[in-house]
Protein backbone atom coordinates (compact mmCIF):
# COMPACT_ATOMS: atom_id res chain seq x y z
CA UNK A 1 0.00 0.00 0.00
CA UNK A 2 3.12 2.39 0.52
CA UNK A 3 5.84 2.05 -1.81
CA UNK A 4 9.23 4.14 -1.37
CA UNK A 5 11.66 4.44 -4.10
CA UNK A 6 14.89 5.89 -4.74
CA UNK A 7 14.25 8.56 -2.01
CA UNK A 8 17.09 10.79 -1.57
CA UNK A 9 17.32 13.76 0.90
CA UNK A 10 20.55 16.11 1.95
CA UNK A 11 19.82 19.06 3.96
CA UNK A 12 21.17 21.60 3.07
CA UNK A 13 25.02 21.71 3.58
CA UNK A 14 24.60 18.58 5.32
CA UNK A 15 25.76 15.02 4.04
CA UNK A 16 22.95 13.06 2.84
CA UNK A 17 20.01 12.34 5.64
CA UNK A 18 18.42 9.73 3.03
CA UNK A 19 20.44 7.22 1.17
CA UNK A 20 18.20 5.78 -2.30
CA UNK A 21 15.28 4.29 0.34
CA UNK A 22 13.52 1.62 -0.94
CA UNK A 23 10.86 0.21 1.33
CA UNK A 24 7.57 -1.78 0.49
CA UNK A 25 5.35 -1.63 3.33
CA UNK A 26 1.68 -3.52 3.47
CA UNK A 27 -1.47 -2.62 4.79
CA UNK A 28 -1.79 -3.56 8.53
CA UNK A 29 1.71 -4.01 9.20
CA UNK A 30 3.01 -2.81 11.97
CA UNK A 31 6.43 -1.36 10.48
CA UNK A 32 9.55 -0.37 13.31
CA UNK A 33 11.75 1.84 12.19
CA UNK A 34 15.15 1.34 13.84
CA UNK A 35 18.50 3.02 13.71
CA UNK A 36 21.04 5.00 15.89
CA UNK A 37 20.97 8.78 16.54
CA UNK A 38 20.81 10.94 13.62
CA UNK A 39 20.54 7.89 10.81
CA UNK A 40 17.68 9.57 9.56
CA UNK A 41 14.43 7.93 10.82
CA UNK A 42 12.68 11.23 11.42
CA UNK A 43 13.48 12.30 7.68
CA UNK A 44 12.39 8.96 6.20
CA UNK A 45 9.11 9.18 8.60
CA UNK A 46 8.23 12.99 7.90
CA UNK A 47 9.07 12.57 4.19
CA UNK A 48 6.23 10.38 3.87
CA UNK A 49 3.39 12.93 4.33
CA UNK A 50 5.76 16.04 2.95
CA UNK A 51 6.45 17.40 6.38
CA UNK A 52 9.54 17.46 4.54
CA UNK A 53 10.99 17.77 1.16
CA UNK A 54 13.26 15.15 -0.22
CA UNK A 55 15.15 16.15 -3.17
CA UNK A 56 14.00 12.47 -5.43
CA UNK A 57 12.72 9.55 -5.44
CA UNK A 58 9.07 8.31 -5.09
CA UNK A 59 6.39 7.52 -2.63
CA UNK A 60 3.56 6.08 -3.84
CA UNK A 61 0.67 5.70 -2.08
CA UNK A 62 -2.80 5.08 -3.73
CA UNK A 63 -1.04 4.54 -7.47
CA UNK A 64 0.14 8.37 -6.95
CA UNK A 65 3.59 9.98 -6.11
CA UNK A 66 3.07 11.81 -3.29
CA UNK A 67 6.57 13.81 -4.31
CA UNK A 68 4.37 15.20 -7.40
CA UNK A 69 0.74 16.06 -5.97
CA UNK A 70 -0.29 20.28 -5.97
CA UNK A 71 -1.46 21.53 -2.66
CA UNK A 72 -4.79 20.69 -2.73
CA UNK A 73 -3.99 16.91 -3.57
CA UNK A 74 -2.05 16.78 -0.76
CA UNK A 75 -4.19 17.69 1.26
CA UNK A 76 -6.57 15.32 0.34
CA UNK A 77 -4.57 12.70 0.30
CA UNK A 78 -2.89 14.01 4.17
CA UNK A 79 -6.14 13.07 5.52
CA UNK A 80 -5.25 9.33 5.18
CA UNK A 81 -1.97 9.60 6.93
CA UNK A 82 -2.31 10.40 10.38
CA UNK A 83 0.27 11.40 12.52
CA UNK A 84 1.36 11.16 16.43
CA UNK A 85 4.25 12.82 17.93
CA UNK A 86 6.49 12.56 20.62
CA UNK A 87 5.12 15.73 22.42
CA UNK A 88 1.86 15.47 21.72
CA UNK A 89 1.22 18.55 19.54
CA UNK A 90 -1.55 18.76 21.29
CA UNK A 91 -3.43 22.02 22.10
CA UNK A 92 -2.64 22.19 26.00
CA UNK A 93 -5.24 24.69 26.70
CA UNK A 94 -8.47 23.45 24.94
CA UNK A 95 -10.20 20.43 26.13
CA UNK A 96 -10.08 16.78 24.99
CA UNK A 97 -12.87 16.59 22.62
CA UNK A 98 -12.14 19.54 21.04
CA UNK A 99 -8.74 18.13 20.27
CA UNK A 100 -9.70 15.11 18.94
CA UNK A 101 -12.26 17.00 16.66
CA UNK A 102 -9.46 19.35 15.40
CA UNK A 103 -8.67 15.79 13.30
CA UNK A 104 -11.49 16.66 11.19
CA UNK A 105 -9.41 20.21 10.94
CA UNK A 106 -7.90 19.16 7.15
CA UNK A 107 -12.20 18.57 6.03
CA UNK A 108 -12.69 21.70 6.87
CA UNK A 109 -12.83 24.53 4.76
CA UNK A 110 -11.61 28.15 6.41
CA UNK A 111 -14.73 29.11 7.89
CA UNK A 112 -15.56 26.26 9.78
CA UNK A 113 -11.90 25.60 11.27
CA UNK A 114 -12.13 28.64 12.55
CA UNK A 115 -15.14 29.33 14.27
CA UNK A 116 -14.87 25.55 15.21
CA UNK A 117 -18.00 24.00 13.33
CA UNK A 118 -18.16 20.42 13.91
CA UNK A 119 -21.68 18.20 12.72
CA UNK A 120 -23.07 16.30 16.13
CA UNK A 121 -22.19 12.78 13.97
CA UNK A 122 -18.13 14.38 14.29
CA UNK A 123 -18.86 15.14 18.09
CA UNK A 124 -20.41 11.09 18.49
CA UNK A 125 -17.52 10.16 16.80
CA UNK A 126 -14.83 12.10 18.90
CA UNK A 127 -16.52 10.56 21.65
CA UNK A 128 -17.22 6.87 20.73
CA UNK A 129 -13.07 7.38 19.97
CA UNK A 130 -12.24 8.75 23.33
CA UNK A 131 -13.85 5.46 24.46
CA UNK A 132 -11.70 3.22 22.62
CA UNK A 133 -8.23 4.86 23.50
CA UNK A 134 -10.11 4.12 27.11
CA UNK A 135 -10.49 8.20 28.26
CA UNK A 136 -14.51 8.21 28.30
CA UNK A 137 -14.91 10.59 31.46
CA UNK A 138 -11.91 13.10 30.16
CA UNK A 139 -13.87 14.84 27.42
CA UNK A 140 -14.13 18.20 28.67
CA UNK A 141 -10.88 17.68 30.96
CA UNK A 142 -8.22 20.43 29.96
CA UNK A 143 -5.37 18.76 28.02
CA UNK A 144 -2.97 20.35 30.17
CA UNK A 145 -4.01 18.55 33.17
CA UNK A 146 -3.65 15.19 31.28
CA UNK A 147 -0.68 12.70 32.32
CA UNK A 148 1.82 11.71 28.94
CA UNK A 149 0.56 8.25 28.45
CA UNK A 150 -3.09 9.91 28.73
CA UNK A 151 -2.26 12.76 25.90
CA UNK A 152 -0.68 10.43 23.77
CA UNK A 153 -3.78 8.46 23.80
CA UNK A 154 -5.81 11.68 22.74
CA UNK A 155 -2.92 12.18 20.04
CA UNK A 156 -4.11 8.85 18.40
CA UNK A 157 -7.96 9.26 18.51
CA UNK A 158 -7.08 12.59 17.22
CA UNK A 159 -5.34 10.75 14.31
CA UNK A 160 -8.30 8.32 13.92
CA UNK A 161 -10.81 11.27 13.08
CA UNK A 162 -9.25 11.51 10.16
CA UNK A 163 -10.46 8.02 9.15
CA UNK A 164 -6.39 7.22 8.42
CA UNK A 165 -5.15 4.25 6.34
CA UNK A 166 -1.66 5.27 7.71
CA UNK A 167 -0.48 5.92 10.88
CA UNK A 168 3.02 7.91 11.04
CA UNK A 169 4.06 7.80 14.81
CA UNK A 170 7.23 9.86 15.32
CA UNK A 171 8.73 8.43 18.69
CA UNK A 172 5.36 7.96 20.10
CA UNK A 173 6.69 6.58 23.60
CA UNK A 174 9.82 8.71 24.62
CA UNK A 175 8.78 10.75 26.83
CA UNK A 176 6.84 8.09 28.31
CA UNK A 177 6.81 5.88 31.73
CA UNK A 178 7.52 1.59 30.46
CA UNK A 179 3.70 1.10 31.60
CA UNK A 180 2.30 3.98 29.45
CA UNK A 181 4.55 3.01 26.60
CA UNK A 182 3.00 -0.48 26.78
CA UNK A 183 -0.34 0.86 26.61
CA UNK A 184 -0.10 3.06 23.88
CA UNK A 185 2.08 0.61 21.73
CA UNK A 186 -0.63 -1.85 22.51
CA UNK A 187 -3.61 0.22 21.24
CA UNK A 188 -1.56 1.18 18.03
CA UNK A 189 -1.08 -2.72 17.58
CA UNK A 190 -4.61 -2.91 17.80
CA UNK A 191 -5.40 -0.53 15.16
CA UNK A 192 -3.20 -3.07 12.77
CA UNK A 193 -5.12 -6.21 13.91
CA UNK A 194 -8.50 -4.84 13.98
CA UNK A 195 -8.94 -2.24 11.58
CA UNK A 196 -6.20 -2.43 9.16
CA UNK A 197 -4.60 0.77 9.68
CA UNK A 198 -0.82 0.75 8.69
CA UNK A 199 1.54 1.85 11.79
CA UNK A 200 4.92 2.90 11.01
CA UNK A 201 6.75 3.97 13.94
CA UNK A 202 9.96 4.67 14.52
CA UNK A 203 11.78 3.59 17.64
CA UNK A 204 14.46 3.76 20.04
CA UNK A 205 13.90 0.73 21.99
CA UNK A 206 14.84 -2.55 20.27
CA UNK A 207 13.05 -4.68 22.97
CA UNK A 208 9.63 -2.78 22.07
CA UNK A 209 10.72 -3.31 17.93
CA UNK A 210 11.04 -7.19 18.71
CA UNK A 211 7.17 -7.37 20.68
CA UNK A 212 5.39 -5.65 18.58
CA UNK A 213 6.76 -5.24 14.82
CA UNK A 214 5.72 -7.06 11.86
CA UNK A 215 8.41 -5.54 9.66
CA UNK A 216 11.63 -4.27 11.02
CA UNK A 217 13.59 -1.15 9.10
CA UNK A 218 17.14 -0.35 10.32
CA UNK A 219 18.78 2.63 9.05
CA UNK A 220 22.08 3.56 9.26
CA UNK A 221 23.86 7.01 8.11
CA UNK A 222 20.89 7.35 5.76
CA UNK A 223 20.77 3.94 4.31
CA UNK A 224 18.81 1.29 4.86
CA UNK A 225 20.85 -1.48 6.76
CA UNK A 226 17.92 -3.60 7.79
CA UNK A 227 14.97 -4.42 5.47
CA UNK A 228 12.79 -7.59 7.08
CA UNK A 229 9.28 -9.39 8.48
CA UNK A 230 10.42 -9.46 12.21
CA UNK A 231 11.39 -13.15 12.18
CA UNK A 232 14.09 -12.82 10.07
CA UNK A 233 15.85 -10.21 11.83
CA UNK A 234 18.34 -11.37 14.56
CA UNK A 235 20.80 -10.64 17.20
CA UNK A 236 23.99 -10.34 15.20
CA UNK A 237 21.94 -7.88 12.62
CA UNK A 238 20.90 -5.61 15.33
CA UNK A 239 24.36 -5.37 16.73
CA UNK A 240 25.21 -4.05 13.27
CA UNK A 241 22.78 -2.08 13.19
CA UNK A 242 24.07 0.12 15.93
CA UNK A 243 27.79 -0.56 15.97
CA UNK A 244 29.86 2.51 15.22
CA UNK A 245 31.92 0.32 13.24
CA UNK A 246 30.22 -1.54 11.08
N1 LIG B 1 16.53 20.54 9.65
C1 LIG B 1 17.73 19.99 9.48
N2 LIG B 1 18.75 20.68 8.92
C2 LIG B 1 19.96 20.13 8.72
N3 LIG B 1 20.25 18.85 9.03
C3 LIG B 1 19.28 18.11 9.59
C4 LIG B 1 17.98 18.62 9.85
N4 LIG B 1 17.22 17.64 10.41
C5 LIG B 1 18.02 16.57 10.51
N5 LIG B 1 19.26 16.84 10.03
C6 LIG B 1 20.38 15.90 9.94
O1 LIG B 1 19.96 14.79 9.16
C7 LIG B 1 20.45 13.57 9.73
C8 LIG B 1 19.27 12.65 10.06
O2 LIG B 1 18.49 13.26 11.09
P1 LIG B 1 17.16 12.59 11.67
O3 LIG B 1 16.58 13.56 12.64
O4 LIG B 1 16.32 12.14 10.56
O5 LIG B 1 17.77 11.33 12.43
P2 LIG B 1 17.07 10.37 13.50
O6 LIG B 1 17.50 8.99 13.14
O7 LIG B 1 15.63 10.63 13.57
O8 LIG B 1 17.78 10.83 14.85
P3 LIG B 1 17.26 10.74 16.37
O9 LIG B 1 17.10 9.30 16.70
O10 LIG B 1 18.37 11.36 17.15
O11 LIG B 1 15.98 11.52 16.45
C9 LIG B 1 21.28 13.96 10.94
O12 LIG B 1 22.63 14.03 10.54
C10 LIG B 1 20.77 15.33 11.30
O13 LIG B 1 21.77 16.11 11.91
Amino acid sequence: MLEIKHLNKTYEAGRPALKDINVSIGKGQFVVILGPSGAGKTTLLRSINQLITSDSGEIDFEDQNLRLLNKQQLRQKRQKIGMIFQNYNLVERLTVIENVLHGRLGQKNLWQGMFGVFSQTEKQEALRLLQEVDLQGFELKNCSDLSGGQKQRVGIARALMQHPQIILCDEPVASLDPASSVMVLDLLKKLTVEKGITCIVNLHQVDLALDYADQIIGIKAGAIQINEPKSQVDKAMLQALYDKES
